[in-house]
């Protein structure tokens, strides 16, 4: 940027419209923003606020699904449980038992099996043909049941079925006899699958999870995650270290244990089982997903912020313009000033010696003759002629003749006048002094110490026909008071003119009053 443009660029600034364009755009350039960052930020608030709503709604409903689910299997176990002999299952009809939980399977799609151990865990009976010489003595749940005296159920962690390889929850329920003797465990599977399958018919993104837990932290299951996360343990998670310490449902944010993902979650614990089910929204695709929905609005806010400065732009340039006008203006007028005020002395001033000139004689001793009418107090003129001048010029050239007049006006300008009164160059080698209030006696005085003045200057003078060969000076003095006839000017010069030619008459070098005034 040139150096000009920068000084035009700070005038802007220091001009006042400038500062006030300047504000008045910033002022509204941040409103906008400010505007802009409020709407966006609230719609963000807004987003998260119905993720959060979003995530513990499902949670709930899933708690529920999953109680029902569970509630049917117990059910079913009760009923199993009922068609058991007191002394035990050993005592059963084992192939009609078998009839009773394949029928009852059939109408449970969730169920991978249904089984009945007696007291060593020997298989006694199952909804599928009874594979000979099993035994399920080893089972967690079985150990559970044998330990457990409570004939409440048992969810245990996630196992590969011995029957069909698949991964289910084993839910079971001990079998006592008359005494509260233990003789075995009925258990009926739920199929992991049914979870994954209805899990998929909810639409989530790929990095949304949906999980289902035991309440000491063990993965039963995680949508989307892989099988390999299943029983995986999440008790270090802050879902069971601080939100279900707080509350059995809520939302929360955090890193989630599996794969470390900021997750928006909600959570609810179901109020019968051991069960918690936890909805997580992926926070960054929900911001990614509110950007790309934002985008119309942030185009939109771009768009008026590059109007406003684009406004601005346009308004400032033209402020600069004005300024620089201005500018310009004020600079022209100063120079103009300038020169008139040069113009106007050089039309009143004597180009030779300074003085004032012709012009400026006769205004200056017309107002005072006017002043005079109105007065009363008199107005002197001494008009003076250098002696012999034309010698001088013949002798030493005009140019020297020049130089004469100049050291002549030098010598009057010395002269100690008042302030009021004007020395001038009249014409040719005549000049003149107008002398405000000034009695005749004044006015020779004067007149008599500008001769003085001007021999003293001792400008040789060798063809003088005075004998001491310097330029010398004649000088007539005329005092008037002025009446308004307007032949007050013309009388006075006269005046004076008389008393000069009288100066020269008498030999030169003097000066002589006229006192007829
Ligand atoms: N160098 C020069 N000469 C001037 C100027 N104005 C007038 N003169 C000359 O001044 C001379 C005046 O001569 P005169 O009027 O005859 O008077 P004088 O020779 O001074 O004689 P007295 O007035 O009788 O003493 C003329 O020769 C003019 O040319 C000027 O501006 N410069």
């Amino acid at each position: 940027m040139k150096i000009s443009e920068k000084l035009s660029g700070m005038f802007v600034l220091h001009s006042s419209l400038g500062r006030t364009m300047t504000i008045f755009m910033l002022l509204l350039l941040t409103a906008v923003l400010m505007v802009s960052a409020w709407t966006l930020n609230r719609s963000w608030a807004h987003k998260l606020q119905d993720i959060r709503s979003n995530a513990v709604n499902l949670s709930v409903s899933q708690a529920r699904q999953a109680e029902d689910t569970f509630l049917q299997t117990e059910i079913t176990l009760r009923a199993i449980q009922r068609d058991i002999p007191n002394n035990g299952p050993t005592y059963a009809n084992k192939a009609a038992l078998s009839a009773v939980l394949a029928e009852m399977k059939r109408g449970l799609p969730q169920l991978n099996g249904l089984f009945v151990y007696d007291a060593q865990g020997n298989w006694v009976a199952t909804a599928a043909q009874t594979p000979t010489g099993m035994n399920n003595a080893d089972r967690e749940y079985f150990l559970y049941h044998r330990k457990n005296r409570h004939g409440g159920s048992h969810i245990g962690h996630v196992i590969r079925s011995r029957s069909t390889g698949e991964l289910v929850i084993p839910v079971s329920i001990r079998l006592n006899d008359s005494g509260g003797g233990f003789v075995g465990v009925a258990l009926a599977t739920v199929r992991i699958d049914s979870f994954r399958r209805f899990y998929s018919y909810f639409e989530m993104g790929d990095g949304d999870l949906l999980a289902l837990l035991l309440d000491d932290g063990t993965a039963l299951y995680v949508r989307p995650f892989p099988d390999s996360f299943i029983n995986r343990s999440l008790s270090s998670s802050p879902l069971f270290t601080t939100q279900l310490v707080r509350a059995d449902r809520g939302t929360g944010t955090w890193n989630s244990a599996l794969d470390n993902k900021v997750r928006i979650f909600g959570y609810a614990r179901s109020g019968q089982y051991p069960l918690i089910v936890a909805a997580g929204f992926d926070k960054s695709a929900l911001w990614s997903q509110w950007l790309h929905d934002s985008m119309p609005d942030l185009v939109l806010n771009g768009m008026l912020l590059i109007v406003i400065v684009m406004i601005g732009t346009v308004v400032l340039r033209q402020v600069r313009t004005n300024v620089e006008n201005q500018i310009e203006l004020t600079t022209l007028r100063d120079e103009l000033t300038t020169i008139n005020q040069s113009l106007q002395a050089l039309a009143l001033l004597d180009g030779l010696t300074g003085l004032a000139n012709r012009r400026q004689f006769d205004i200056f001793l017309a107002q005072n003759l006017k002043r005079s009418a109105i007065s009363g107090r008199p107005v002197g003129l001494i008009m003076m002629d250098v002696d012999f001048f034309k010698r001088y010029n013949d002798t030493y050239g005009h140019v020297a003749g020049d130089n004469c007049l100049r050291r002549v006006g030098e010598a009057l300008k010395n002269l100690p006048l008042r302030q009021t009164d004007l020395i001038a160059r009249y014409g040719g080698e005549e000049f003149a002094i107008v002398l405000p209030d000034a009695t005749p006696d004044a006015a020779l005085r004067i007149a008599q110490s500008a001769v003085e003045a001007v021999r003293e200057a001792a400008i040789p003078h060798k063809s003088t026909a005075l004998k001491d060969e310097v330029v010398t000076l004649s000088a007539g003095c005329f005092v008037l008071v002025g009446s308004d006839t307007g032949q007050d000017a013309q009388l006075i010069k006269e005046g004076a003119d008389h008393a000069l030619y009288q100066a020269k008459h008498n030999g030169r070098n003097r000066a002589v009053v006229n006192e007829a005034g």
